[in-house]
């Protein structure tokens, strides 16, 4: 995941390269200020100091630049990365949706791809690049003060080692645990929060919203408790360093005026070797915050990489490299042979199981609760991998890409997911070149014409996870988007679970008149009775298996 983060060294050194002549002017500055200011203190000649003169304007002009380029190029590739980043998060993410993403709540995630991602970008701008910054800032100084006086370049080199061993070592005793706990934390407040929003009907009608508020006080008690410590350790490491920066410039004042009284320095140099460590210290005091930095980076990385593994759960489905398309207007028969699947849990295993549907043939797979239909269903939909043989039209369902089956097996789930958007919204993304008068004609074979046109039409807003509408209706919507998706064989997962009973068989007799019509395959699965001439057969799943 950190290598994912980090960009290309053709974009990151040049982020390095003006960043260290940003710093090394800054440097420069100062020591030309210092001694220009002790020079022209002598009053000699114009002559003597104009290159310093230009000096100063040249070096402050450069530091402004350079720092201004810096900030350019190390974000632009930071951001760069960012996008490619999410992208290939996102990509290895699609395989695993949506029966690989039970592990993690949802708060959580959503902070991981947020806020972890987010930080991952701080391993090239503030631990990699402030570090080598500062290492080339530091080398290059003591390289300088060596050439005016070798004790003062050993005593800067000293100051400047133990600032850094003193300021890590101190945040890392004082913040190393609250730096890796934070990203977790915040997670754990996401989670805490998603909970509770997602399920305030529930917590309101059982009383309950004072204990899950205080579950989210308490992870936020937590994260602020972690953040807090994180900050009194950059601050004691900071005031560290900056102790060390009061401590080189003595040095440098002991070292230089003996030197200044037995003449082997003048006044413009000791100047310079006194005022420069201000000026190294301020590059090198972003050292001890770049390692805390990256305990942060490391433990947000871990996150990521583990909402999104580079190895797909083997219960799961994945195109095979050769996987090949579905043939134009293949046969829809689906034939089921000693079939096996389970949950990326190893949980609900079903099978072997033997079954063949035939086209246009209305099936019921019947069974009580957790005899494993819905695992049948994602099994069918190519959503979790089989054992054994499943036929799709005489070739090996496994043999062929996961996108073409689906072109030709559609799902209508328990729980259909309901877009915060228009009716329309929710009906064209089945077929995107659908005509208002497709979608108004749809909505009338699965009887939600009149309700469309008591409401606003194709504009009525559905709310958040279809809050404005009925269970049945939600499920007559996922039948509306199934059908104009044309499905040669459909699913239908327990369409009635959220319909009340005396309503049921009616939802149910319109759903299937509208999706058996076109001679279209449809296998409903439910737990309760159905009336007999809906379907052409049944088969009961017991324990994931069928009885003989
Ligand atoms: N997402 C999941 N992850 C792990 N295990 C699951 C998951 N969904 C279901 N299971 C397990 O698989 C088994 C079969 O569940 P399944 O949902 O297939 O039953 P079902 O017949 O559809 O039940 P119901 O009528 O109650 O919906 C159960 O033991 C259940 O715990």
């Amino acid at each position: 995941m950190l290598r994912l983060a980090q960009p290309p060294a053709r974009r990151f050194v040049p982020g390095v390269l003006v960043g260290a002549l940003g710093a090394g002017s800054a440097v420069a500055l100062l020591a030309c200020s210092a001694w220009l200011i002790a020079r022209a203190a002598e009053q000699p000649s114009i002559v003597y100091i104009s290159l310093a003169v230009v000096g100063v304007r040249a070096f402050a002009i450069a530091r402004g630049a350079f720092r201004y380029l810096e900030r350019l190029v190390t974000h632009d590739a930071a951001l760069r990365q960012l996008t490619r980043l999410r992208v290939e998060l996102l990509e290895r993410l699609v395989p695993l949706a949506p029966d690989g993403m039970n592990a993690i709540g949802r708060g959580d995630l959503l902070t991981r791809f947020s806020r972890d991602v987010d930080e991952l970008q701080n391993l090239p701008l503030r631990v990699l690049q402030p570090a080598l910054v500062a290492g080339v800032t530091a080398v290059g100084s003591v390289v300088f003060l060596w050439f005016l006086s070798p004790t003062a370049a050993i005593a800067l080199a000293g100051c400047l080692a133990v600032a850094f061993v003193a300021g890590t070592l101190l945040h890392a005793t004082v913040s190393a645990r609250a730096d890796a706990v934070i990203a977790p934390r915040r997670g754990a407040v996401g989670a805490a929060l998603v909970d509770l929003l997602s399920s305030l009907e529930a917590l309101i009608a059982y009383g309950a919203v004072d204990a899950s508020l205080n579950r989210v006080a308490a992870a936020d008690a937590a994260l602020r408790r972690a953040e807090t410590r994180a900050a009194i350790g950059a601050g004691l490491s900071s005031g560290v360093v900056s102790l060390a920066a009061g401590a080189a410039t003595l040095a440098g004042i002991v070292i230089a005026v003996p030197a200044l009284r037995s003449g082997t320095l003048d006044g413009p140099e000791l100047a310079v070797i006194v005022l420069v460590p201000l000026a190294v210290f301020e590059v090198c005091a972003m050292l001890p915050a770049a390692v805390g930095a990256s305990r942060s980076v490391r433990s947000s990385a871990e996150r990521v990489a583990s909402a999104v593994p580079d190895v797909v759960p083997a219960e799961l489905a994945v195109d095979d490299a050769d996987a090949r398309p579905l043939a134009p207007g293949a046969d829809s028969t689906l034939a089921l042979r000693g079939l096996t699947a389970r949950w990326p849990d190893g949980g609900g295993a079903i099978g072997p199981l033997d079954l063949v549907v035939r086209p246009g043939e209305r099936l019921l797979v019947r069974g009580g609760s957790g005899a494993g239909k819905t695992t049948l269903a994602h099994t069918l939909v190519r959503l979790l991998d089989y054992g054994g043989s499943f036929s799709v039209g005489g070739a090996e369902a496994r043999e062929l890409q996961q996108d073409g089956i689906r072109t030709l097996i559609g799902l209508c789930e328990q729980q259909p997911w309901i877009f915060d958007a228009t009716l329309r919204d929710n009906l064209v993304f089945a077929r995107e070149t659908a005509t208002d008068a497709e979608l108004t004609a749809v909505l009338a074979r699965v009887g939600l014409a009149d309700w469309a046109a008591s409401r606003a039409g194709l504009d009525t807003a559905l709310g958040e996870h279809g809050s404005r509408v009925s269970g049945g209706q939600a499920q007559r919507i996922a039948l509306a988007r199934a059908l104009l998706a044309d499905f040669a064989v459909l699913v239908l997962d327990e369409p009635t679970a959220n319909v009340d009973a005396d309503r049921a068989d009616e939802v149910l007799r319109d759903l299937l008149a509208a999706a058996s019509s076109d001679g279209r395959t449809v296998i409903l699965i439910s737990h309760g009775e159905v009336p007999a001439d809906l379907v052409d057969r049944t088969v009961t799943l017991v324990d994931g298996r069928i009885p003989a």
